[in-house]
């Protein structure tokens, strides 16, 4: 059934704006900065994660001003729904890992399967070193495993259904240039 629009537009009037443009891009700063200085000489593959890592992942990499590769994986299991499933595969890697530095560029870190699963794959691929980056992670205790972090990470954020800056709401407003929480959730 298509999405009825007004309640697409609706979802935006009633949502609270957690963090505005001016703060998204203040961490972005910081967490090239920390980047920069952990894998400038490193030449490595940067891959973003699709769908929702490509807002994140075009504006981090024009401000690393070192040689890189880059690419991107695409593996999702939400799905356009509010809660996560299983993990579906849609592209892997095109790059051979093998002896490789891996730096992992994602929206969120939510309950962490997503990167976790991912994680695992470049490690199996032959990746000398992998390392993670997210823009958000949610505050909660239900991670893939005790105390899982990014290695660089922007912002946390309170335990609540999220949208803007790449991640969506049934599909809509990844272009929302701040992050935004559904009402009542
Ligand atoms: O930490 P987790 O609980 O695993 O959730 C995080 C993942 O969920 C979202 O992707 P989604 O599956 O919604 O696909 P999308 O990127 O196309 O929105 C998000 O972009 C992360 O990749
Ligand atoms: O809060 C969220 N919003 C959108 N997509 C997501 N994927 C994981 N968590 C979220």
């Amino acid at each position: 059934m298509p999405i009825d629009l007004d309640h697409v537009k609706q979802v935006m009037k009633e949502a609270d704006c957690l963090y505005n443009q001016q703060q998204i891009e203040a961490a972005m700063d910081s967490m090239a900065a920390d980047i920069t200085q952990t894998l400038q000489d490193s030449n490595p593959i940067v891959y973003s994660v699709m769908n929702g890592g490509l807002i994140i992942a075009g504006q981090l990499l024009t401000r690393l001003n070192f040689p890189m590769e880059v690419g991107y994986l695409h593996a999702t299991r939400y799905r356009n729904k509010l809660s996560g499933g299983e993990l579906f595969w849609k592209a892997r890697a095109e790059h051979s890992l093998v002896g490789r530095s891996v730096l992992i560029i994602d929206d969120i870190l939510d309950e962490g399967h997503t990167l976790a699963a991912i994680v695992e794959y470049c490690r199996d691929a032959g990746a000398e070193q992998v390392l993670t980056c997210v823009l958000l992670d949610k505050r909660h205790d239900r991670k893939a495993y005790e105390g899982m972090r990014a290695d660089f990470t922007g912002l946390d954020v309170e335990d609540r259904y999220l949208f803007g800056f790449g991640l969506d709401y049934k599909g809509y407003w990844r272009n929302a240039a701040g992050i935004y929480a559904l009402k009542d959730h």
